[in-house]
């Protein structure tokens, strides 16, 4: 398994955001995390990522216990996300915006950064060779300088997946890929994923639109008021009466 997670507990003061959770993440899978508003699905996405830290519980990546560890440590043991097209720098073009992201995940310190020292030179040239790469993996390489001001959301989104991809992760976390774009941008970014896939990534997502989900996960991880309460293949998902129940008050099903 590649990511194992057990018993995770996040509260934020009396309030448990997420609560005893125990889930696996299979490699080379598309797994998405799904339930109602407040569900939890964030935070779950900040504990992996180490952006929080758990209140009790463990997880799991590649054998190495990362609960405690700090978001650019197990950004290097190859955990990548993305974050709302809100923290692109509007400004800046497509390609400074990948290599900043790049950047903030790698290391050489401000002795290297100010002395412009041999080490700093090589890894600009290694950032710069990454982001290229991303840029070309998402399909955006044409529009390399332009602002992000001047592009659309759905390449927008297509930045913020070539960010997450820039730092060679093995496991992607993806929150929101689609949201705020149309249904045939949607599938568009659905193909990205697979192409993910087909290229060695594992990819883990949180999304609302419920037909890109059932048609494109494998595996799906249902969350409600922190609790895990439902995880299955989209047919059982679909079919399960806690799921349907959290989500519509039991009237209808979980549409597909
Ligand atoms: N930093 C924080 N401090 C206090 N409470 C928080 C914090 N982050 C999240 N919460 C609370 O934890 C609960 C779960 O929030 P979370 O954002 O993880 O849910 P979500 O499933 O991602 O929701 P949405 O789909 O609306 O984004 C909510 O009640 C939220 O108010």
């Amino acid at each position: 398994m590649l990511l194992t997670i057990d018993r995770l507990t996040k509260k934020f003061g009396g309030l448990a955001a997420v609560q005893d959770v125990s889930a696996n993440i299979e490699q080379g899978k598309i797994t998405a995390i799904i339930g109602p508003n407040g569900a939890g699905k964030s935070t779950f996405f900040n504990l992996i990522s180490g952006f929080h830290q758990p209140t009790t519980g463990q997880i799991e990546f590649l054998g190495h216990d990362i609960s405690t560890m700090r978001a650019d440590r197990v950004a290097r043991l190859g955990v990548g996300r993305t974050f709302q097209t809100t923290h692109l720098f509007e400004q800046a073009t497509i390609l400074e915006n990948v290599l900043i992201g790049h950047r903030l995940r790698t290391k050489s310190g401000l002795f290297d950064a100010i002395f412009r020292t041999k080490r700093e030179k090589e890894e600009e040239k290694r950032c710069l060779e990454k982001a290229e790469d991303a840029l070309d993996f998402v399909e955006l390489s044409s529009l390399a300088y332009e602002s992000v001001a001047q592009i659309t959301q759905e390449q927008q989104k297509r930045v913020a997946f070539a960010l997450a991809l820039a730092t060679d992760p093995t496991l992607i976390l993806l929150d929101e890929p689609a949201a705020g774009v149309n249904p045939d941008e949607t599938d568009g970014l659905a193909e990205l994923m697979k192409k993910m896939v087909k290229h060695g990534k594992t990819v883990c997502l949180i999304e609302h639109k419920m037909p890109m989900v059932m048609s494109l996960a494998d595996h799906i991880i249902v969350l409600n008021h922190g609790e895990l309460i439902a995880e299955g293949t989209p047919k059982e998902i679909q079919g399960n009466e806690r799921v349907i129940e959290a989500y519509l008050g039991g009237n209808s099903h979980v549409s597909a």
